[in-house]
């Protein structure tokens, strides 16, 4: 079902005040440092004392709307912590207290995840919400691991309550249910989603997803902690990279099969539009880190290398922030997984038909990341990163990019497409991990020094 939000009463408005002081320090509060302004603009009664706020939080450029679930008064979970599946955490945090009761962190409380999943539509799934842990480790959102019941050995569920709520599809949802539809396996399956929806900054009623619960991998490795491992012990990620790039290939011939592909973009268009992309990303990187200025005349040639091209793919949905660390290694199997795209990026952007390669190159930049964090410098560096890539490239073999780009222009595409997401790493580690920023700042040298 899809819930309404009503305006909010005096209750909520008392439990607003009693999150202030706890809000601005959770990871996923998006002003954290600044004086943000909080304003409540409806709420959603799930179940007898639990609430979820939806609080607008505006500072400078940052305007966000947040979902705050809370539960009153009831004692918060206990359980066995940790587990062979995924570091997870039984505390739950207290938030204030309103009237004399206690007011808590409702994320990953039974009661809300008990209402979450009453209210919620999909398939389902038997799962015990008095199992409910936060998963560690959330940046963005807050996940919920959930068992069958309290003796199971693994859990089957995990719940992305989503933190700052956009009206419209979302593509973390959408589109593995899609994939889903049309058979995938690639992708963790999507088992119960739920939507609200709320006033706009107008007032206007607007529609969007909560949270959406997934099928549990099991005893799953992040991609990116597994190749740095690897690239520490010195081993060769070869036949891990050509297993992914198959896997990657497999979820993009599936998309096309979901979305189809786009027969708007005249496949002529397409080099132009590519090169353009590419001039306008390095002026949007310039502006926000300058001392990337000096990769111009190197990015001018790229630029002219692909609008010289006759032609480039088709466009089609695409994964749009595929890195290491959004595919998940269980057993033999990779698992695809987080469909956001790009953080920094408008939702229209996310959504767009695009070149399946820019997916390929976003592989391929996580692999220099890999090598880096795992410690590998100069010429071990690079070999391990050539094979790597080499694998990487043969397993995904893409047939589709093969018949209307020959392989001088694949690789004219890939490193204008590496270039491209090089740039946007380098204002993305300068804006949140600047110890980091060298990383990408070689991947430019590389590309366009
Ligand atoms: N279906 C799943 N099974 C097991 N672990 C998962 C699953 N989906 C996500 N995870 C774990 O949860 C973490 C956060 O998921 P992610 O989708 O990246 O959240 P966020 O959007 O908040 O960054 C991932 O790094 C991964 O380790
Ligand atoms: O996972 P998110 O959707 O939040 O993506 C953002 O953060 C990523 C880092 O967590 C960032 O990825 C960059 O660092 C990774 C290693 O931590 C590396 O594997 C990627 O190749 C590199 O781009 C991503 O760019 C950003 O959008």
């Amino acid at each position: 079902m899809t819930l309404a939000a009503t305006p909010p009463d005096a209750l909520d408005a008392a439990l607003l005040d009693a999150a202030r002081d706890w809000l601005p320090g959770r990871r996923w509060f998006p002003a954290k440092g600044t004086q943000a302004e909080l304003t409540l603009v409806g709420s959603l009664a799930l179940a007898q004392d639990v609430r979820v706020l939806l609080v607008r939080a505006r500072s400078g450029s940052i305007d966000a709307l947040l979902q705050v679930p809370l539960v009153l008064g009831v004692e918060p979970a206990t359980g066995t912590a940790g587990s062979a599946d995924t570091v997870e955490s039984t505390a739950t945090d207290v938030v204030g207290t309103v009237d004399g009761r206690a007011v808590l962190d409702g994320a990953a409380h039974p009661s809300f995840v008990a209402a979450w999943l009453a209210a919620a539509d999909g398939p389902g799934a038997v799962v015990d919400p008095a199992t409910s842990r936060a998963a560690s480790g959330e940046q963005s959102n807050t996940s919920v691991v959930l068992r069958a019941a309290p003796q199971a050995p693994a859990p089957v569920a995990i719940l992305k309550v989503l933190r700052a709520l956009a009206p419209g599809e979302n593509p973390d949802v959408d589109v593995p249910r899609h994939l889903v539809d049309v058979g995938s396996s690639d992708v963790p399956a999507p088992l119960a989603w739920l939507e609200a929806t709320w006033p706009d900054a107008s007032g206007s009623p607007v529609q969007g997803y909560l949270g959406a619960m997934s099928a549990f991998v099991p005893q799953a490795q992040d991609g990116f902690e597994l190749a740095c491992d690897v690239a520490r012990r010195g081993e060769p990620f070869d036949d891990l990279a050509r297993e992914l790039g198959a896997v990657v290939a497999g979820v993009h011939a599936d998309l096309v099969r979901a979305f189809g592909t786009d027969t708007a973009t005249a496949p002529q268009d397409g080099p132009a539009e590519v090169a353009a992309a590419v001039a306008g990303r390095f002026a949007w990187a310039v502006s926000a880190v300058p001392q990337l200025a000096r990769f111009g005349p190197g990015v001018d040639a790229v630029v002219a290398q692909v609008r010289a091209l006759p032609v480039a793919p088709p466009r089609q949905r695409v994964h749009g922030d595929l890195h290491l660390g959004q595919v998940l290694r269980s057993g033999s199997r990779w698992f695809v997984t987080d469909f956001e795209g790009e953080p920094l990026a408008p939702l229209a952007a996310r959504t767009r038909p695009d070149l399946a390669l820019r997916d390929v190159a976003g592989m391929l930049r996580s692999l220099d990341y890999a090598a880096a964090v795992g410690g590998l410098t100069g010429p071990a560096a690079q070999a391990w990163t050539d094979a790597a890539r080499a694998a990487l490239l043969d397993g995904y073999a893409s047939a589709a990019v093969a018949r209307v780009v020959d392989a001088e222009g694949r690789a004219v595409l890939l490193r204008a497409l590496e270039l491209d997401k090089t740039l946007y790493e380098a204002v993305y580690e300068s804006r949140n991990r600047p110890t980091w920023l060298p990383i990408p700042l070689a991947g430019l040298e590389r590309l366009a020094g």
